[in-house]
């Protein structure tokens, strides 16, 4: 492995499509013994929407819970793009240095409209003069059009948030998470809920964002899963038991017997 960079520098970088943007290696996370992660190893590249599937208790939370830095892990290394140590940084600075993570649950501003939810998500630039006299640059209000295109809201851009169906409270919240330019974006089961059209719409938003970025996804809807994913990865008591296409996945013999007891 290459030397990690210091703290002063955590920068990714330029990256390219097909560059690694993640490299878990090695890691394992026990709670009062019990491993919910165990030696678990996968990398992501720049470009990739990565499908993340396994049953209830698998290690899929702990794991977005360690490379977001809210749980650290008793073995193992992190690395965020060539060299970015994430197990030396808290919270808020993994978030700032460009990984996203969206919860199950909408948490939009129900009493804003869309375009204020996507403004106030904006990565800031905190100088105090800067705040003072705050106006949107035009290269800001171009962010958030082409962030209403993403998703889909550019009709509803005036509507209060709080009267927007479940999968547009979704849909706006990817938008919010996508104001923070992120990298890589770690997405928590997107289409619970949906009906099937807010689905296939939540599937092309997530094809389109993973262009850009890496984009990984953690879901039990399988058709779902079927539709979108690229290359799938299967977590079992904490490792990856297998990965690749989803046909591989669902022929494979050991994924078999331990989802269908084969
Ligand atoms: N803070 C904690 N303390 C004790 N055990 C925990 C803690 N967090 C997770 N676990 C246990 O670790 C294992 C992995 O949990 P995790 O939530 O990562 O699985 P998951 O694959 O996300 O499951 P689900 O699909 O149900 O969300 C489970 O057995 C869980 O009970």
């Amino acid at each position: 492995m290459k030397l990690l960079k210091h703290e002063n520098e955590q920068n990714v970088g330029d990256l390219k499509k097909g560059d690694r943007i993640l490299l878990v290696d090695g890691v394992s996370v026990s709670f009062d013994g019990f491993k919910a992660l165990n030696n678990l190893s996968f990398s992501i590249n720049y470009g990739e929407l990565r499908c993340i599937i396994g049953a209830n208790g698998a290690g899929k939370s702990t794991m977005m819970d360690v490379v977001t830095g809210k749980t650290r892990p008793d073995e193992g290394h992190v690395v965020f793009g060539e060299a970015v140590d994430l197990l030396g940084l808290n919270e808020p600075t993994i978030a700032q240095i460009g990984i996203g993570r969206k919860f199950q649950k909408p948490t939009v501003f129900q009493n804003n409209t869309v375009f204020e939810n996507l403004e106030l998500a904006m990565k800031e630039d905190k100088r105090f003069f800067k705040t003072l006299f705050s106006k949107l640059s035009g290269e800001q209000e171009d962010k958030i059009d082409e962030t209403l295109g993403l998703i889909g809201l550019k009709d509803l851009v005036h509507r209060q948030a709080g009267i927007l169906s479940h999968g547009q409270k979704q849909w706006l919240e990817i938008g919010m998470l996508i104001m923070q330019e992120p990298k890589l974006l770690l997405v928590d089961e997107p289409v619970a809920g949906m009906t099937p059209q807010e689905v296939e719409n939540t599937a092309e938003i997530l094809t389109n964002l993973a262009k850009d970025n890496a984009v990984v996804v953690v879901e039990h809807d399988m058709e779902f899963i079927r539709s979108i994913a690229k290359k799938v990865t299967v977590l079992h008591e904490g490792s990856v038991l297998a990965e690749g296409s989803m046909d591989a996945i669902q022929n494979n013999e050991k994924v078999r017997q331990v989802y269908l007891g084969e």
